[in-house]
């Protein structure tokens, strides 16, 4: 075990369970906080969390389940997974404040962290949807609306983290998928950059997930990164 954790939730996307456990044994020794998505949720529940939680050493919980719903839904949900105490739980930001609001006062001991803007998608995937201008607009507006409805962390990518830290200050946690080692595929990301820069840009928790969990050694591609963002 290191002594200091790198701040990395490494994504555990797998697609059973035994998987998930043998990535969370890997790379807990290395990194603070272990993220559980929809992919494994969805097939084993609060079992699979609580398993994956105790092979990588009690890591933080990050659960990613993207909760989108008219309030009561939300708190509800949020309501069913305060069991598992997760450090983090997101939501959709695009949910609006009365939805994010319901969630952090469903589930006070945990930070309700809003998703701005997927990182997987582009300018033109935005214009599509109708969110014309640069991401960067979206991003911001979304996050300034997330804090004031009691969130207390937001997920944007790397690009956008500094002009986001500007926005809402040192006390919100801000948290960035789309990170990718200098040379990795981006897979379906498009808005990226290195950790190194994340880091520097002011981002607090840096999601990583194929990176590490594709790579034939998983345990030695998280002491790695770990590693460089120690300097
Ligand atoms: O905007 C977002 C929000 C969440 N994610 C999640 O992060 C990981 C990224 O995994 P990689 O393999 O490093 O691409 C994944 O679990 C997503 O669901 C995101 O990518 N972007």
């Amino acid at each position: 075990m290191t002594a200091t954790p790198a701040p990395i939730a490494v994504a555990l996307d797998a697609p059973d369970l035994a998987t998930a456990v043998g990535w969370a044994e890997a790379v807990g020794p290395y990194v603070s906080t272990v993220k559980v998505g929809l992919e494994l949720y969805l097939a084993h529940g609060h079992d699979a969390v609580r398993r994956v939680r105790g092979a990588s050493g009690g890591r933080d919980l990050f659960l990613d389940l993207k909760l989108h719903d008219i309030p009561n839904t939300v708190a509800g949900a949020a309501r069913s997974v305060a069991d598992l105490a997760p450090a983090y739980l997101t939501v959709h930001a695009s949910g609006g404040t009365a939805m994010i609001r319901a969630a952090a006062e469903a589930l006070p001991q945990t930070r309700i962290t809003a998703v701005t803007v997927l990182t997987s998608l582009s300018e033109a995937d935005l214009d599509a949807v109708g969110l014309a201008g640069p991401a960067l607009d979206a991003v911001r507006r979304l996050a300034v609306l997330s804090v004031e409805a009691g969130a207390r962390a937001l997920v944007c990518s790397p690009r956008e983290v500094a002009a986001v830290r500007a926005a809402v200050g040192p006390d919100i946690h801000l948290v960035t998928p789309g990170v990718r080692p200098a040379g990795a595929a981006l897979g379906d990301q498009t808005r990226v950059a290195t950790p190194e820069q994340a880091l520097a840009d002011g981002a607090d928790l840096l999601v990583i997930g194929r990176p590490v969990t594709a790579a034939a050694d998983p345990g030695a591609a998280a002491a790695a990164i770990a590693a460089a963002l120690a300097g």
